[in-house]
């Protein structure tokens, strides 16, 4: 951000302070993006090994460790732990929704969906 979380001196000020929020936004929702298809490349590319060796599309265990992993990083970083643990399991569902697709033989690595 160019400026520093700061009391607007008026309207106008207001208006510029917004502007610039709004500009780190953008950035941050891009970078999100981008983290998000790097991640999905990934686990992709997880669900094609698990499929060719019978391994099992969800793994609880792993998750475990995620949710417990997530949860301390949220919370020194004073992100809501609840809402990260939400997040990531909104991800992981998708992953798996992945992995039982390429396990039933239709989940090339497509780039969507
Ligand atoms: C990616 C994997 O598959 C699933 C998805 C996970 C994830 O998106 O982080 C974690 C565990 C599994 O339920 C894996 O086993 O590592």
């Amino acid at each position: 951000m160019s400026d520093t979380i700061r009391t607007p001196t008026d309207a106008a000020d207001a208006r510029k302070l917004l502007a610039g929020y709004r500009a780190s936004i953008d950035n941050i929702d891009a970078a999100l993006i981008h983290m998000l298809a790097e991640r999905f490349r990934c686990t992709k590319a997880v669900g094609v090994l698990k499929a060719e060796h019978g391994l099992p599309p969800a793994d609880p265990a792993r998750e475990a460790e995620q949710i417990a992993r997530l949860r301390r990083l949220a919370d020194d970083a004073q992100l809501d732990p609840d809402f990260a643990e939400k997040f990531l399991n909104f991800v992981v569902r998708e992953v798996i929704r992945h992995h039982e697709q390429i396990a039933a033989g239709n989940g090339e690595l497509k780039t969507n969906t």
